[in-house]
């Protein structure tokens, strides 16, 4: 770890923080598309927060104004304690920025790569060789190290250009769609590799229109539409915002007294099929009824051999909030 970022860890602790990035009422315009339109949100410490919205929602703005490649025309942010307009030079020492465009050197070595990004941070001697190595560990390129990018998969380049923005272990570490287009082997071992940076202490803004990965690794989730944020909270809570059923499956024997007329009377039911030997019911979520569809299976002589349950994906709920598929 370099003097920089010990300072920056310093003043956040001294502040005792759990605020990694604060954004306040951030807007950007471009001519008169307003990209990102008042937004505001936090990041704790050591949290993955999965930025998630459709093309066009402004996300890149957003990430792009955190990671100071942009300004903002209005708006505060802070990150480890630093106000991003005063001390934009001291930020970018801290954090690690995974561009959603490749940055890498495809004429030289993967290992001469992270080395060269490692050493903008002043990362020198045995502290560079061993970071270096481990960011390439990390990433699963340390057995190609020698090899030149231009030989890699896309997934690997993907991962390569993550071993460049983290080798100097930032405390913050923002990503722009790091998975798109790449294979699913590669999309896997970069979650892994997220997971990991968070389990080493790291804050992770991870920008995607993928909702399996937000799924996957975020403990929160930031819905963005149209340069807003229209739904936060964890993947239940944003269910449970919008979605007020729940589906209960049954695998049930001796059905044949059993009607769907009876489980529709009971309080709340709002659909039932049965089929085969299933029954499948959806309920209002706020009404406690579990029992007496238990009862009304069991009391016609059925016998359940299985029973589970599943509330609307999150899949679901985007599609709700912003009458928008993820990726059109
Ligand atoms: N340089 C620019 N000039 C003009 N308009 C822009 C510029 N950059 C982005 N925009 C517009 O701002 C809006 C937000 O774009 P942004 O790239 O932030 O969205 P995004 O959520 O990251 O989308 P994507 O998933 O496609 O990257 C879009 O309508 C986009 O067309």
């Amino acid at each position: 770890m370099n003097l920089k970022d010990e300072e920056l860890i310093q003043k956040s602790e001294e502040i005792g923080m759990n605020n990694m990035i604060t954004v306040k009422d951030l807007e950007k315009n471009y001519q008169s598309k307003k990209a990102v339109d008042g937004i505001n949100f936090v990041v704790n410490k050591g949290e993955i927060l999965g930025l998630l919205g459709p093309n066009g929602a402004g996300k890149s703005t957003t990430i792009n104004i955190l990671a100071t490649i942009l300004s903002a025309d209005h708006g505060e942010v802070t990150i480890m304690g630093h106000d991003l307009k005063k001390d934009a030079k001291l930020i970018k020492q801290g954090i690690g920025i995974v561009p959603q465009d490749l940055a890498i050197y495809e004429e030289i070595s993967a290992e001469k790569n992270v080395r060269f990004f490692a050493s903008l941070y002043k990362l020198k001697g045995h502290q560079l060789d061993n970071q270096v190595k481990e960011a390439l560990e990390l990433v699963g390129l340390y057995d190609r190290k020698d090899d030149k990018p231009k030989t890699f998969s896309g997934g690997m380049k993907r991962r390569l250009n993550i071993a460049c923005a983290i080798a100097h272990q930032p405390q913050v570490i923002i990503m722009d769609e790091p998975t798109v287009g790449i294979d699913p082997q590669s999309r896997n071992h970069i979650l892994e590799s997220i997971k990991t940076l968070k389990s080493r202490g790291a804050t992770v803004i991870y920008s995607t229109h993928y909702m399996e990965e937000v799924e996957a690794i975020s403990d929160r989730i930031i819905i963005m539409n149209d340069g807003k944020i229209i739904a936060e909270g964890t993947k239940e809570e944003l269910n449970q915002k919008v979605n007020d059923e729940i589906t209960y499956y049954f695998s049930v024997n001796n059905l044949d007294e059993l009607s769907e007329e009876q489980l529709n009377r009971i309080s709340g039911v709002t659909k039932v099929k049965i089929y085969d030997n299933k029954v499948e019911i959806t309920s209002d979520k706020s009404i406690d009824n579990l029992n007496e569809i238990i009862a009304v299976i069991l009391g016609n002589g059925c016998k359940i051999e299985n029973m589970s349950s599943e509330v609307a994906s999150l899949e679901t709920t985007f599609l709700e909030l912003t009458g928008r598929s993820l990726r059109d």
